[in-house]
């Protein structure tokens, strides 16, 4: 797939562009750092820093897309009573429209390890903006940023 391709399993929201649901998860650890993963070869936007998460699949909650997500990139446990709703990218990428939720989510069981070959970094939040990130992920950046 290319950058500008369009997933799989998208809705049709608006009339001009496929939409995919996406989840993805803020961890936050005592420290107040923000779990980062590099999006590896060969996915699209290879190369750029993201917040762990994946598509939404069919029949998924968002919540237990993270889940399964956060035990198959990172194979971590986490529970849907840890998850908080923080805020939301909505992005028209070029194929397709992003629309996915951000939790934030301070407890987890597990050491976190990339399973997909990623890298992963714990980064302050006010070091975050030095990563570079897909353009959905701005304005959840400056949000983290105001919040914490
Ligand atoms: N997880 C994640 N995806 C993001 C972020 N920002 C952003 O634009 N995206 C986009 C990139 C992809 O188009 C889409 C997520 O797709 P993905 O490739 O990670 O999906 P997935 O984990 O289910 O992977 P796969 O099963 O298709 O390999 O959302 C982000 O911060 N986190
Ligand atoms: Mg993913």
């Amino acid at each position: 797939m290319t950058d500008l391709d369009c997933p799989e399993g998208y809705v049709t929201l608006g009339k001009q562009l496929p939409t995919i649901l996406v989840a993805a998860i803020a961890l936050i650890d005592v420290d107040g750092r923000v779990l980062i993963a590099q999006r590896p070869e060969g996915k699209s936007m290879a190369g750029l820093w993201e917040f762990p998460g994946g598509k939404i699949e069919e029949g998924e909650l968002p919540e237990e897309a993270l889940i399964r997500e956060a035990k198959e990139e990172l194979n971590i446990d986490i529970t849907a009573s840890c998850l908080s709703p923080f805020a939301f990218a909505s992005h028209s990428y070029e194929k397709f429209h992003l629309l996915m939720p951000l939790y934030l989510c301070r407890k987890w069981d597990g050491l976190v390890q990339g399973m997909e070959g990623q890298a992963t970094k714990w980064v302050k939040i006010s070091e975050l903006n030095t990563y570079p990130m897909p353009p959905a992920d701005d304005p959840l950046v400056a949000m983290l940023r105001d919040f914490f």
